[in-house]
């Protein structure tokens, strides 16, 4: 009996590794996707501290070094690479934490359809695999005064572990209460300008006579802690955010009358006389379109604020919901440097070499990817992943991470 599920598992992976997975020579694979062949990983260039990328075309002969867009995965010690869809590559990093061993390098999505277009030369698209359900990102617009801005602090106030705010770029001058870095990342109008050409933003607009735009990062950072993202953005924005790849939930927010937007804006007290006419300019056009069908999913009228506070709770499906900590990652086991995966349907049997693995009951993982979910620009998730024991009187059972 004694061996029989991890032999079992090796006779698979060589039988089949060639046929589905990557090859892997060193810290580096090689993955075939039509044409072309990924080269992941392996340069000899010791000072990048990330994952690099290059591409041969086999068509013309050449070797490539695309744009590549989304934050780039750290080194690891080895890696894996399996084709999935045949639109993005799975990555399984060896060495790194729960959280941080599987990547996808997208390499023919829509969203990197979209960008090799407009920006007129090869691309790829880093996303990191996040496991379970993380909701869909909220998109929130509405004229200036409105009170976006409050709604979003109170939801935040109450729900401080479950949503993220995405920290925009502005070429506005701060406010006199504003921090760099929590409400807006103020920028000069250049720097923001070379950013949008080199592929980092999400969406831009122009508003008010200023630029504003979601960097892809500010996205991901708040996918990273396990938080679901809330983008507090202008109607042209949301039009470029919807068109996108990006999945999410469109909330619009009006005034009950624009006498009362004129009167918070006043009181607020933000802005100079100049500056509040061109808000209520541009809020009339704003209010047209918001409400005018094809964007947004939801409209609420912001009249008593504790009410709109509780409509909007109601549909996000907070009603009665406590504030939970996210679940932490680190009593999980990091995947060791030495492991082999192989495809199977929607699962990647990932195999670690017992000697490598600290608890020799925990050799075999398997990730299903049967239920993905979103993808470049920000994180992938939806990721199943599950360790199968294998101890020495076979395959023990089946535990959730
Ligand atoms: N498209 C876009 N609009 C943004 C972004 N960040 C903020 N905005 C919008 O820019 C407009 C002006 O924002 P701000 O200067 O903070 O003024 P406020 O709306 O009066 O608080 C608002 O409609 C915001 O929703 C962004 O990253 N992209
Ligand atoms: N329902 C409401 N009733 C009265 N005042 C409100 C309401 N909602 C927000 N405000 C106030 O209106 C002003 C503008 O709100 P703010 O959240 O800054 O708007 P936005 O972010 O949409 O520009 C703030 O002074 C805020 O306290």
């Amino acid at each position: 009996m004694g061996e029989a599920p991890a032999l079992f598992v090796e006779d698979l992976l060589s039988e089949h590794t060639n046929g589905f997975a990557s090859k892997s020579k060193g810290s580096q694979t090689t993955t075939i996707v039509s044409d072309k062949t990924y080269l992941i990983g392996g340069t000899d260039d010791e000072s990048t501290s990330t994952i690099e990328v290059r591409i041969f075309d086999r068509s013309t002969g050449q070797l490539i070094v695309p744009k590549v867009l989304g934050t780039k995965p750290k080194q690891c010690k080895g890696h894996s690479a399996v084709l999935l869809n045949e639109d993005r590559i799975l990555i399984v990093k060896g060495g790194s934490s729960p959280d941080d061993c599987t990547w996808f390098l997208e390499v023919d999505t829509k969203f990197v359809r979209q960008q090799r277009e407009s920006l007129e030369t090869e691309v790829v698209a880093w996303s990191k695999g996040i496991r379970g359900e993380a909701e869909k990102p909220i998109v929130i617009s509405g004229p200036s005064g409105v009170g976006k801005g409050t709604l979003i602090a109170e939801l935040m106030k109450e729900f401080p572990s479950m949503f993220g705010f995405s920290v925009s770029h502005t070429t506005r001058a701060p406010r006199e209460k504003e921090k760099d870095g929590v409400h807006y990342h103020f920028t000069d109008r250049s720097v923001m300008e070379k950013a949008i050409k080199d592929g980092k933003f999400l969406e831009f607009a122009a508003v008010h006579g200023n630029l504003y735009g979601t960097s892809i990062e500010a996205v991901e950072v708040v996918a990273d802690e396990g938080k679901r993202c809330i983008l507090d953005i202008d109607v042209q924005g949301a039009r470029s955010v919807r068109a996108s790849s990006l999945e999410a939930i469109f909330i619009f927010i009006c005034p009950p009358s624009f006498d009362e937007l004129e009167k918070r804006l006043r009181e607020r007290g933000t802005e100079t006389e100049e500056q509040i006419q061109k808000r209520l300019r541009n809020a009339k056009a704003e209010l047209e379109q918001g409400q005018s069908g094809g964007i947004f999913d939801h409209i609420l009228v912001n009249d008593d604020l504790e009410a709109c506070y509780e409509s909007l709770k109601k549909l996000l499906g907070l009603e009665g919901i406590v504030s939970t900590t996210p679940k932490s990652l680190s009593e999980l086991v990091d995947l060791p440097a030495v492991h082999s995966v192989l495809k199977i349907d929607q699962k990647i049997l990932i195999n670690c070499r017992p000697a490598e693995v600290e608890k020799a009951s925990k050799q075999l993982f398997v990730l299903d990817v049967s239920a993905l979910k979103g993808g470049a620009p920000g994180r992938t998730r939806g990721l199943n992943l599950y360790a199968v024991d294998t101890f020495a009187n076979g395959v023990d059972g089946m535990k959730q991470l």
